[in-house]
């Protein structure tokens, strides 16, 4: 794999695919920085995301999350995105730019039942769209996006997950 060791490891999927947990994990194991930028979001505006989701709908939401992550400089850093970012052009455009796009597929079964009542954790849905709608809708971007795809459900534990994501970057 080329450049990966002075590149970044960004990390797109549906909510609930491990974005954040593993990749904190990953960076620590890396010696990297990790960054999440559902808090830079936060952070910025000052609100939760669902309070910015609730107040600016989702076009707002989206604007704002393109611009914070277009704007992300980094170097040797896991950056763990929300999930809605494959909605956002110029943010995709950049983080192909400036790292390895790692999606972290999970099948519909294995994330409704990670997530429970998604209107409860704060998704970018659609009136009237439903999960599998959701689901469906992502799947081509985060597969046209994608580097690489690790398949957790093949994988299994989320430890293994993680171990099976080092030794891809490690022997790379
Ligand atoms: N491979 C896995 N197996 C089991 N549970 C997992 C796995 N990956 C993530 N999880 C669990 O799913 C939940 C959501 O993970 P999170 O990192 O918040 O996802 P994201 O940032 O992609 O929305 C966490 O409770 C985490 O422990
Ligand atoms: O996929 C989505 O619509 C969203 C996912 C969340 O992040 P995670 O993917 O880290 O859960 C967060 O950015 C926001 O609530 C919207
Ligand atoms: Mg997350």
């Amino acid at each position: 794999m080329q450049n990966v060791h002075r590149k970044n490891i960004i990390f797109i999927g549906m909510p609930a695919s491990g974005k954040s947990t593993a990749g904190v994990v990953v960076a620590k194991r890396l010696g990297y920085q990790f960054i999440d930028t559902d808090l830079l979001i936060q952070e910025q505006e000052k609100r939760l995301l669902k309070e910015i989701i609730a107040q600016e709908g989702n076009e707002g939401f989206l604007k704002i999350e393109n611009q914070v992550n277009r704007d992300v400089q980094a170097e040797h850093a896991v950056i763990a995105p929300g999930g809605s970012v494959v909605y956002c052009e110029e943010a995709m455009n950049h983080f192909k730019k400036i790292g390895v796009v790692v999606y972290l597929k999970a099948s519909f079964e294995t994330i409704r039942t990670r997530i429970g009542n998604p209107r409860k954790r704060g998704v970018v849905l659609g009136e009237g769209q439903t999960l599998q709608m959701l689901y469906d809708e992502r799947t081509p971007l985060f597969e046209r996006y994608a580097d690489i795809t690790i398949d957790e459900d093949a994988i299994g534990k989320e430890d293994d997950m993680i171990d099976y994501i080092l030794r891809v970057f490690q022997d790379a």
